[in-house]
């Protein structure tokens, strides 16, 4: 267990389990873009670390860029979507990943998908750590995907409490009496 602030978290992936998934998903974008020189857009500030590891697996050419929006706030959505550091790259006609964390109600994703396509890009495709599929409220189609968790706050590889935890080499849940 360990606590962050004034919560108790407990291990839920262990840091071989995931590099293990990213290499496998890493795999899959290297044969998928092979030859279209593909732009990835990293979500920060959690997928810093995810989208690290990635790269340092993938062997296709490509070209990798940062956005950083913000629509989270202590353990739950705010229902807006700020953005903080915008795009500078052009993505007309470009093969577009964007390299997220966590897909939880959708609402990043969804905007930014959004902003994309209206940009141009010729195919806008999601490659997200996690994803709570019963937290989902919009239309988001995942491409590739780490691991579905169930909707329960996390923290680590990235992800934060509060702006802390985000230096932990796991993921880990949140302690709920009778929840593990
Ligand atoms: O699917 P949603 O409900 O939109 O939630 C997902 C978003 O929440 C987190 O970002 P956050 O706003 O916490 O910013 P951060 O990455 O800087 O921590 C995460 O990195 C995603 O971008
Ligand atoms: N740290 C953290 N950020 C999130 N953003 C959306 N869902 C989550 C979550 O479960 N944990």
């Amino acid at each position: 267990m360990i606590t962050i602030k004034d919560k108790t978290f407990v291990p839920f992936l262990e840091p071989v389990e995931l590099e293990k998934r990213i290499v496998e998903l890493a795999r899959e974008l290297d044969k998928d873009y092979e030859g279209k020189n593909p732009l990835f857009i990293v979500v920060l500030k959690g997928a810093f670390l995810f989208a690290a590891e990635l790269f340092k697996h993938l062997s296709t050419p490509c070209e990798i860029t940062f956005v950083r929006l913000s629509s989270y706030e202590s353990m739950g959505s705010s229902g807006r979507v700020k953005q903080i550091i915008g795009l500078e790259e052009s993505v007309q006609d470009r093969h577009v990943v964007i390299v997220e964390d966590i897909v939880d109600t959708g609402l990043t994703m969804a905007q930014l998908t959004a902003q994309l396509s209206g940009q141009g890009a010729s195919s806008v495709e999601i490659a997200t750590l996690l994803h709570k599929p019963d937290a989902l409220r919009e239309d988001v189609r995942i491409r590739y995907l780490g691991f579905k968790i169930e909707n329960r706050f996390v923290v680590g590889f990235g992800l934060d409490y509060e702006e802390h935890g985000r230096n932990l080499a796991g993921i880990h849940v949140l302690y709920e009496k009778g929840a593990e």
